[in-house]
């Protein structure tokens, strides 16, 4: 199914010239029901047949993860095998190096220069891109598409996110559409009050976390002993 640089194949040959890429990068620590439900309706609301899923193997503003990046990758993995609308790409896996987007990026767009790329970001990401390694080129690449977060509201947004908001916002998908890269679009409000530090708070003191992890990554964590 995959070749050799790990995009969909469905991606690959319908993309000659029009299909679009969309991406939603993570540390995936583990990967959670706040990352899977917002992106599966936003597959939808951009016209997606399938989404990347790009776990991180050295996130760039994390000061560690307590997963391995095999075993976040394996939990992605796992996602994928149940939803097919998701695939894994473990491009960053396997570089030793922290995982700027703009390098992944850069990547796609040499093998795939004619295909469009939505970045997806959840809302506490877009209030720090500007701190994101070389940002503006990252814009040359890609359109953003942010979902909405509890806890990082519009009306909290730094002073510099609301420029940067102001500069390259668009509101509707027809016109994200109109040009390859360089806009923002805040998605429909969809709100998951469900977070990876969450989760691993609430594995270690022996809470349920049914309702936040899909079954297969839940058996994961208790097969490997993670976040104990
Ligand atoms: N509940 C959520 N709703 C919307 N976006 C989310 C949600 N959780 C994560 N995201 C977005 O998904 C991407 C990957 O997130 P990440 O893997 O860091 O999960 P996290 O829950 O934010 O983790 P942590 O709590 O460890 O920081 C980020 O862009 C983040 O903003
Ligand atoms: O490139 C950067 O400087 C950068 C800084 C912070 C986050 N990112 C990417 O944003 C995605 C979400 O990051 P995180 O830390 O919330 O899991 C993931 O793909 C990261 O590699 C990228």
């Amino acid at each position: 199914m995959k070749t050799s640089d790990n995009l969909p194949e469905k991606t690959q040959k319908a993309g000659a010239k029009t299909s679009d890429i969309g991406i939603l990068g993570g540390t995936f620590d583990p990967i959670h029901l706040g990352h899977i439900n917002p992106a599966k309706e936003l597959l939808r609301w951009l016209g997606l047949k399938e989404l990347v899923l790009m776990p991180a193997a050295i996130p760039p503003h994390k000061a560690g993860t307590s997963a391995s990046a095999r075993q976040r990758a394996d939990m992605v993995k796992l996602v994928c095998g149940q939803e097919k609308v998701f695939h894994c790409d473990e491009r960053e896996l396997k570089r030793a190096a922290t995982s700027y987007t703009l390098a992944t990026l850069l990547e796609i767009k040499k093998e795939h220069p004619h295909q469009r790329i939505f970045f997806i970001i959840g809302m506490d990401s877009l209030f720090t891109f500007t701190r994101w390694h070389k940002w503006q080129e990252i814009l040359t690449l890609c359109h953003l598409v942010v979902n909405t977060r509890p806890g990082y509201e519009t009306a909290d947004m730094p002073a510099d996110t609301r420029q940067l908001l102001a500069r390259h916002q668009v509101t509707d998908v027809g016109a994200l559409k109109q040009s390859m890269a360089g806009h923002i679009i805040l998605a429909p409000e969809s709100r998951w009050d469900i977070s990876s530090t969450g989760i691993r708070q609430q594995l270690k003191s022996g809470e349920d976390c049914r309702h936040l992890l899909p079954a297969p990554v839940l058996t994961y964590i208790r097969q490997h002993n993670l976040y104990r």
